[in-house]
């Protein structure tokens, strides 16, 4: 199987995927972890130095790669990657996205630890722009997000939590 994580930065994608790749013993990779692998340069540095625009092409490039590579994975997206490129369709067609749900608040706590390294987090002075940031951004990507077929709403989705989902999923499938 090719398991897809989706969501918010800081929703646990990477925390979270690593750890499923382990109980369902498949190959793990995070899909910003192989740009920057490829590009030799941090997330931050592409933004910086190319923009948004190239990063998403550079983001849609990679997945399609990972995906032809690897029939068996579990793959940790980056927050925007559903919602540029068809990229969703792509993850719909070939594998089970995942869609971590957690709540605005939760995000602005794990979030505060880490704004500094995420490029699109990283002008934002406190917690009530990052909160304000995310609740604009969470209102635009929703859409993308809600088209999982599987959800978990729980602040910190454990990998348990996960596997029941995966049991009752696959017994109605
Ligand atoms: N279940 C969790 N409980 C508490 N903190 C978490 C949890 N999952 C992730 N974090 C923390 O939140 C931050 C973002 O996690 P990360 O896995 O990088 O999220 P994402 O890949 O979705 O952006 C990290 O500092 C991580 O340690
Ligand atoms: O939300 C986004 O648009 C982004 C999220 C990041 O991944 P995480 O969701 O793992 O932080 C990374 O892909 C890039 O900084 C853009
Ligand atoms: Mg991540």
């Amino acid at each position: 199987m090719r398991l897809y994580l989706i969501g918010m930065p800081g929703a646990g994608k990477t925390t979270l995927g690593r750890a499923l790749a382990v109980a369902y013993q498949l190959p793990f990779l995070d899909l910003d972890e192989e740009i920057v692998r490829r590009e030799q340069r941090s997330v931050s540095e592409i933004f910086a130095q190319d923009g948004e625009e190239y990063f998403r092409q550079r983001e849609a490039d990679v997945l399609r790669s990972l995906i032809a590579e690897h029939p068996q994975i579990v793959l940790a997206t980056g927050g925007g990657t559903p919602c540029f490129h068809h990229n969703l369709e792509l993850l719909l067609e070939t594998g089970l996205a995942l869609y971590l749900a957690v709540p605005i608040e939760e995000l602005v706590r794990r979030l505060l630890a880490v704004a500094a390294t995420r490029p699109l987090l990283a002008s934002l002075p406190d917690a009530a722009g990052l909160e304000t940031r995310l609740r604009e951004t969470l209102a635009a990507r929703q859409q993308f997000y809600e088209r999982a077929p599987l959800r978990c709403t729980a602040p910190t989705c454990s990998v348990d939590a996960v596997q029941q989902l995966l049991a009752r999923y696959s017994a109605t499938a």
